[in-house]
């Protein structure tokens, strides 16, 4: 069943095109990241389906209905924390907005120790959120949207600023909540090795339009075959760089030019790119098909833009 259903999607603000046309469908149970470059349209297209902004044209559905008529259903942690009560504790906080909910009384109780035991919290339940660190503060935020029980929970940025620890802290609970809880989990972020560790599917945008929507194992394999490393016996000159850029392919230059990685779309361009390094007298140590790792990936679908 699709829990999240975004039809012909469109938003503009003035003359700009915000969202320009998007279509897609998210699984219940799945975590699917929201990805593009800065003004790409990601935040218009969260706030659209949270109902915080109102699309010129298109359809949104939560759980099958309308997303007007199902907003008990969603949930949002916006930049981080902002959306927390600073000077309220955990405990306070999980009470307030599960209030704002309807919720109450003995069993809201146990809900939140429970929810804050799950997230290592309990020791912390009592202290001003203000005076947590910024890894427990993301997770009272998570905690905030388990509360209130909602299926479709909405992140933005949830791993900005944390340390490793915290980082991996995140990562196992967004991974916990989907998979114990049934959770389906819409992710707006630029960090891509969590994108590649945890979303099942992903939607790229580029100004305001979707540039790619699959899941992350296609994704993978289609780049896969097309990446090549080519290991050289020394750095290649700015202007030998300059001149393999001439052939227009995906250059890569690593290790200050000895390396280099290359977006090929057909296997007999790399003989191209051999000749052209045998007239600029380069010796080739080795020649390798690349592991893909999702970063690569996204900055090709958006034209070398990580952010
Ligand atoms: N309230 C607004 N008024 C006018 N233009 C806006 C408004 N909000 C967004 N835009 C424009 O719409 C486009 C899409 O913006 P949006 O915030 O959805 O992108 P984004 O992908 O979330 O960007 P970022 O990664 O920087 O948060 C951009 O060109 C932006 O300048």
């Amino acid at each position: 069943m699709e829990a999240v259903e975004v039809i012909n999607l469109t938003k503009h603000y003035e003359t700009v095109k915000a969202v320009d046309d998007i279509s897609f469908r998210v699984e219940k149970g799945s975590i699917c990241g929201i990805l593009g470059p800065n003004g790409s349209g990601k935040t218009t297209t969260i706030k659209s389906i949270c109902n915080l902004i109102i699309p010129d044209k298109g359809d949104i559905k939560i759980c099958g209905k309308d997303n007007k008529k199902s907003t008990n259903r969603i949930s949002a942690v916006f930049e981080g924390t902002r959306n927390l009560y600073w000077r309220l504790t955990p405990r306070e906080n999980l009470r307030y907005f599960a209030g704002i909910r309807g919720l109450g009384g003995k069993r809201l109780e146990k809900d939140i120790d429970m929810i804050l035991d799950r997230f290592n919290l309990t020791d912390k339940r009592d202290v001003m959120v203000n005076n947590l660190s910024r890894g427990m503060q993301q997770k009272v935020a998570i905690a905030m949207t388990l509360i209130c029980n909602t299926d479709v929970i909405l992140l933005d940025e949830p791993t900005l600023g944390l340390d490793v620890q915290s980082h991996s802290d995140i990562k196992n609970i967004l991974m916990d909540i989907t998979s114990d809880l049934d959770k389906t989990i819409l992710l707006s972020t630029h960090d891509m090795n969590l994108v590649q560790d945890i979303c099942d599917y992903v939607v790229v945008l580029n100004k305001g339009k979707i540039v790619a929507k699959d899941n992350m194992e296609n994704l993978l394999n289609m780049f896969k075959t097309m990446t090549y490393e080519i290991v050289l016996a020394e750095s290649l000159s700015e202007e030998n760089r300059n001149l393999l850029m001439r052939l227009d392919y995906g250059f890569y230059f690593i290790n200050n030019g000895s390396k280099i990685e290359i977006d090929i779309l057909d296997f007999q361009d790399i003989y191209k790119i051999i000749e052209e390094l045998k007239n600029i007298n380069i010796l080739i140590k080795e020649i390798k098909q690349k592991d893909i790792n999702f970063e690569r990936v996204y900055l090709s679908l958006t034209d070398g833009k990580v952010s």
